[in-house]
Parts: C-alpha cells; structure tokens; sequence
C-alpha cells in the first residue's frame, strides 16, 4: 500500500503549554512512500524521526496536514476504524517490545488473541510465522532464553500476525551487533518481497539505508531536507548533513582506503557503468591530465554500486574544467572539495 504524507506538523510544548517551550517536531512533511518497497527515513538524535512515525502509524493525530494509506485518508478515523486500520499496520521496535511473561509463540499469536481468533488457529499461524523468521525450532521458548536476534525475529513474526501491508521498523536495528543487524535487515528485505511489504525503516545509521532501502528522505530539524533513491542520495548527497550519514559509513566499515593524511582537492564519485570503465585511463589519455589519487572505495547498495574517490588532478585550468566536463559526461561526478554539491544541487 502507498503512504502519502501531505503537510504533515506537529507542536509538543514541554512543561505544559502555558508556558511551556514550543517544539514544533515535524514541520510540514509531505512524503510519497511508494508501496511494495523499502523506504528508510533517517535523521539524528532529535531530528523528529520518532515523532514522524508516531503520525505516521496512526499512534498520534497531527495538528495539521494528512496521511493517506492508498486513497484512503486515515488521520481522522474514529476509534472503531482505527481499530481495524491498525490491523493493516505491523511495527517492530528498538527494544523489541516482547512479553516477558510469555513464550515465543504465545507473543506472535497475541495480536490474534485481541482479534478473537481461536487457540488452535493462533497457533498453526504463530508456528507458520516462527517458521518464515527461522525460528521454528524455538516456539515454545521462553523469552528470557532468546539473543537480541532472536527477540527481534519474534517481534517481526507478531508485526506480521494480522497479515499487515505495511511494517514500521523503528530504529530495529539499533541494539544488535552488526551481524545480527545485517542478518535482521536481509530478514526484513526477503519478507518485504515474499508479503508484498511497503516497509518504512526510521533510522539514525546509514549502513541500514545502505543495505536495505530502496529509496531515503533525510530529516532533520523536523523538515524533509533530502529525498531521493539511495543511489542517486550516496552518488549525489545535496546537504551537510546527507554528507555526514554517507562519511559515517564510508569510514565505519573500511570503505574507503585513504593512502595519503591528505586529503584529494576533488572528489569523484563513480555510478552504474563507470564503476566497470577505465574512465580514468581514458581522460588522462584525451586531455593530458594526470590523477594522484589519495583515498577510494566503494558503497555496495541494494541495487548497484556508488564508487568514490578523492584525487588532485593537474593540468591547466582549461584542461580541468574539459577533463571534468567530459567525466560529468561519461557517469562520474566531480566535485571541488569543500564546494557544495555535485550538480549544483
Ligand atoms: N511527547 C513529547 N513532548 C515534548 N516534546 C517532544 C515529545 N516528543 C518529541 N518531542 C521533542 O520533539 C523533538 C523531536 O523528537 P523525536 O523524538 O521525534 O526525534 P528523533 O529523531 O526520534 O530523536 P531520537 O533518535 O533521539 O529518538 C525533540 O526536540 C523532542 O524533545
């Protein structure tokens, strides 16, 4: 199902509205999350992320704008629609959100038991759902027995009890080790497409957005500052801080191998078949330029590859500004460092 967000704003006042600071959360979002996809929204600390999905899973009603799942407006539903509405929405959280108190199969089969379904019918569906996370061998455990990977997977087999269309994944990954996240977003990524998901991860870490989403919008001060697919977002980031989540991935992982504590006076940034060409070779050779490369690497996205590098290029200016054109030309985008964005974006 598409998500459409249509000016969406919310206001908190802390220390109660008389007096109290205004805090204006989410600040005129509009978002077309298309349906059957992956779509991460990120954005740091504060940015107003969790705000954001609270509107946007019906928890919380805006102050002004409107949701619409399909045609479908479902911001001003009444109690007894919200009710039945939520059952097309799955959520999984950060801290799992699991019961203590009962078993594996017992927590996936809860959002049946509200529904009214029959035991004998919980179970058959907790078990098939058990199965799809790869734990079916552990139905019967109780929860204080489970790794955070594990808890995780039961909360995603309970988001989808109730055979939802779209699955909220709120900061999901945040408190598992990163083998476990890699191993919980491939999870989410075959789910989304045996179940036809529309699956919005919000997020603060760009390796999730790297290796799950097909398409990003970047929040921060409650505003959309950046949307776009993840390709064209690592190929081409248009602000600061977009920049900042591409560096923090580039630098967790080893990406980028720097050679020189100098850093290159251009960046270049290779897309689709330029990853595969001797582009360089070729340019050096037509316009009798050389490079000196001093950092690269390579982002591996769900759908291609964005390679990045940082070189000096001499010559004279007039040979730059050709030998620049003619790379824009042939897929690889160059930037003065320090200029802003590729493209004039
Ligand atoms: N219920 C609330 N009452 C008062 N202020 C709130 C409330 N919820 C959010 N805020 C404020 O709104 C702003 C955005 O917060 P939000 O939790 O949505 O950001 P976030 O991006 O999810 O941050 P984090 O990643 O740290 O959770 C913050 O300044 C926060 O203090």
């Amino acid at each position: 199902m598409q998500i459409k967000l249509d000016n969406l704003r919310k206001t908190y006042f802390s220390g109660g509205k008389d007096g109290g600071r205004k805090i204006e959360a989410v600040s005129g979002v509009s978002l077309v999350i298309p349906e059957n996809s992956i779509f991460g929204i990120i954005g740091k600390s504060g940015a107003g992320k969790s705000s954001l999905v609270r509107l946007m899973s019906l928890l919380e009603q805006p102050d002004s704008g409107a949701v619409y799942y399909g045609k479908k407006r479902v911001d001003n539903l009444t109690k007894r629609e919200l009710v039945l509405m939520r059952r097309t929405i799955g959520m999984i959280f950060q801290n799992f959100n699991l019961f203590s108190s009962r078993n594996a199969w017992m927590n996936v089969a809860y959002p049946l038991e509200i529904c009214g379904k029959p035991e004998k019918e919980r179970r058959r569906r907790a078990e098939e759902l058990l199965d799809l996370v790869g734990l079916g061998d552990r139905i019967d455990a109780p929860i204080s027995t489970l790794s955070g990977g594990q808890k995780q997977r039961v909360a995603i087999a309970r988001a989808l009890a109730t055979n939802p269309g779209i699955l909220f994944c709120d900061e999901a990954t945040s408190a598992l080790d990163p083998n476990t996240t890699r191993s919980i977003l491939s999870l989410i990524r075959e789910i989304q497409r045996k179940m036809n998901l529309t699956v919005v991860m919000i997020t603060h870490q760009m390796e999730v957005v790297r290796d799950a989403c097909e398409s990003v919008a970047v929040i921060d001060g409650g505003k959309v500052v950046e949307c776009g697919s993840v390709r064209d977002i690592f190929a081409n980031p248009g602000t600061e801080t977009t920049k900042e989540f591409i560096r923090s991935v580039q630098n967790s992982h080893g990406d980028v191998v720097q050679w020189s504590s100098r850093a290159g006076a251009y960046e270049l940034r290779f897309v689709g078949s330029s990853t595969e060409s001797p582009v360089l070779s070729e340019a050096t050779r037509k316009f009798g330029v050389s490079f000196n490369i001093l950092a690269a690497g390579i982002n591996r996205l769900i759908d291609g590859e964005v390679g990045y590098m940082e070189a000096d290029i001499s010559g004279s200016d007039g040979e730059i500004d050709a030998v620049i054109a003619w790379l824009n030309d042939n897929g690889v985008l160059v930037q003065k460092k320090g200029a802003g964005s590729f493209g004039g974006k």
